[in-house]
């Protein structure tokens, strides 16, 4: 037998095909703009490995100073990312062409996990709209005063639980952020530490967080993969979301469940829930059609535990550890709110507005929370953390210095309020009014009645150390103690009989 020759026009075939396909490869990734500047990347990978796993804002600082640009370019396994350093940055991109940035990919992980029907997961959809709407009318600037005497009455409680036992405030703070929110979305009064749902909610986000970047895993990137088999290597993540989904199914059934039993029993409340289920059962009774479904319900429901409770518990944790360190701020908001309320009553709402430099605090404050934006399609980063260290703007941007924001007219610096804690453009966090009443009404109860300070050390005095902090992922200050002691016995009586 001979060899087998290849005519001349299969070759020219073969050669036509070759070009066509690598021409549609280059079209494919044709570059119509340049993109913006970063460091390099390496072959294949990208930046898989350049983009530190600890650190990553203050490493995406340095390299917009490198490259001089606030808008910086990075690909992970062809994946691309968008690091926005500034302010101008996020307002361009998010805000003025927040269409283009409002979708997100699709979480398989997350999904498998129970997350199916989470506004924070859901991609650019009707029913993503939808979800906003459900979750943002409840949310407005214009309403969140409906909540204020349940937030009053989960303050006094947490400043009474603290005052107790100040040794288990963090424990009492956990309850707390679970409290509101729980109290808002099901109509639930979580009043001990012990609650099942303290736990419920923890087990919930504790399984979440560990379950690997967003959209990073190897069934977010080959979703056929969740058909096979967990045992076989490398597919860890498969086995997490399988071992792991019952922590979030309770999160949505236990309270979904109990809400449609106190329905039954004809036992009402406000919620947001018996609200929804309301109207759906209403509608199903008068033969109107309903524009969402009992899984929507249960789904934008558990959000708002999910999104509501971390992200105000963390704030709270950044806002005691910096009156810990910083005692001549924590002593001028209370020489404030003492001219303002005097020490015969607790604050209330009316008061917030006229605690300027409590404000400060609470601004500079969230300059620490470094909340990621959820990653978009092609996932951009709000670089928080840069945007409020920007020399440009901030004179000492690394202190603590609520200071900074006291206008020139009154002798200050007169710097710019920060920006961005809650996102921007049109995935802006529902929650930021409720989450700002919340935040702002501990801190004026919690200076106004306590004093916190180091904890005491072997000498039996109050001893300073350096507290560490988890870069992982978002910025959180990792555990620490303190003393926290009723400023005046009057204080103490005062919380002790609010509640
Ligand atoms: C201090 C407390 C809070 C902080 C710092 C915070 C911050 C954020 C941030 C940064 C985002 C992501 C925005 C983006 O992807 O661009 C977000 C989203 C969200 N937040 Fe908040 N949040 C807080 C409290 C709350 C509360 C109390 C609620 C519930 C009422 C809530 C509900 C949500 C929801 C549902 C989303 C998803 C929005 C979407 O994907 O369209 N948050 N939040």
């Amino acid at each position: 037998m001979g060899i087998p020759i290849i005519s001349p026009s299969a070759t020219l075939l073969s050669a036509a095909g070759l070009v066509i396909v690598l021409a549609i490869f280059k079209f494919r990734n044709r570059r119509t703009l340049p993109y913006p500047p970063g460091p390099p990347g390496e072959f294949l990978i990208g930046h898989l490995r350049v983009i530190p796993f600890e650190d990553s804002p203050t490493a995406y600082l340095n390299w917009g100073r490198e490259y001089k640009s606030d808008v910086l370019y990075f690909n992970t396994l062809r994946q691309p990312i968008i690091v926005l350093n500034s302010v101008k940055a996020c307002v361009d991109l998010l805000d003025k062409r927040g269409a283009n940035y409002a979708d997100r990919p699709r979480f398989v992980l997350l999904e498998l996990l129970g997350w199916g029907m989470t506004l924070t997961w859901l991609r650019w959809s009707p029913k993503m709209q939808q979800h906003r709407k459900m979750l943002q009318s409840p949310f407005a600037k214009s309403k969140v005063s409906v909540y204020q005497s349940l937030q009053m009455k989960e303050t006094h409680r947490l400043v009474k639980g603290m005052m107790k036992s100040p040794l288990e405030w963090e424990l009492e703070l956990r309850r707390f952020a679970i409290a509101v929110v729980a109290n808002v979305s099901y109509g639930v009064d979580i009043n001990t530490v012990d609650h099942q749902w303290v736990d419920l909610s923890d087990a919930a986000g504790y399984a979440t967080s560990h379950a690997g970047a967003p959209g990073g895993t190897i069934v977010d990137r080959f979703p056929p993969v969740r058909y096979l088999p967990d045992w076989l290597p490398g597919l860890r993540a498969l086995k997490y979301a399988h071992d792991n989904k019952s922590a979030i199914v309770n999160m949505h059934e236990i309270p979904y469940q109990g809400a449609l039993r106190e329905m039954e029993e004809g036992v009402t409340n406000p919620s947001f829930i018996h609200n929804l289920l309301e109207k759906y059962r209403s509608n199903e009774k008068e033969g109107l059609p309903n524009d969402f479904t009992l899984a929507d319900i249960k789904g934008s429901a558990a959000a708002i535990i999910i999104a509501g409770s971390e992200t105000t518990m963390t704030t709270l944790v950044v806002f005691i550890l910096m009156m810990m360190c910083n005692p001549e701020v924590q002593k001028k908001a209370q020489v404030e709110i003492d001219a303002a309320i005097g020490s015969d009553r607790l604050p209330e709402f009316e008061d917030i507005e006229g605690l300027t430099y409590l404000n400060y605090i609470r601004l500079e404050n969230c300059t620490l929370v470094t909340t990621w934006n959820t990653p978009s399609k092609l996932e951009r980063r709000r670089n928080v953390f840069a945007m409020h260290r920007d020399p440009d703007v901030y004179s000492n941007p690394y202190d603590f210095s609520p200071d900074r924001y006291i206008p020139k007219s009154e002798g200050g610096l007169g710097e710019a309020f920060p920006v961005g804690n809650f996102g921007f453009g049109r995935r802006v966090c529902p929650g930021q009014y409720l989450a700002n009443n919340t935040v702002s009404m501990v801190m004026a109860t919690m200076l106004s009645t306590l004093n916190i300070d180091w904890p005491v050390g072997p000498s039996g005095k109050p001893t300073p150390f350096e507290p560490g902090w988890s870069k992982i992922g978002q910025y959180h200050p990792l555990e620490f103690q303190c003393t926290m002691e009723p400023r005046s016995e009057k204080a103490k009586d005062l919380v002790y009989k609010s509640i």
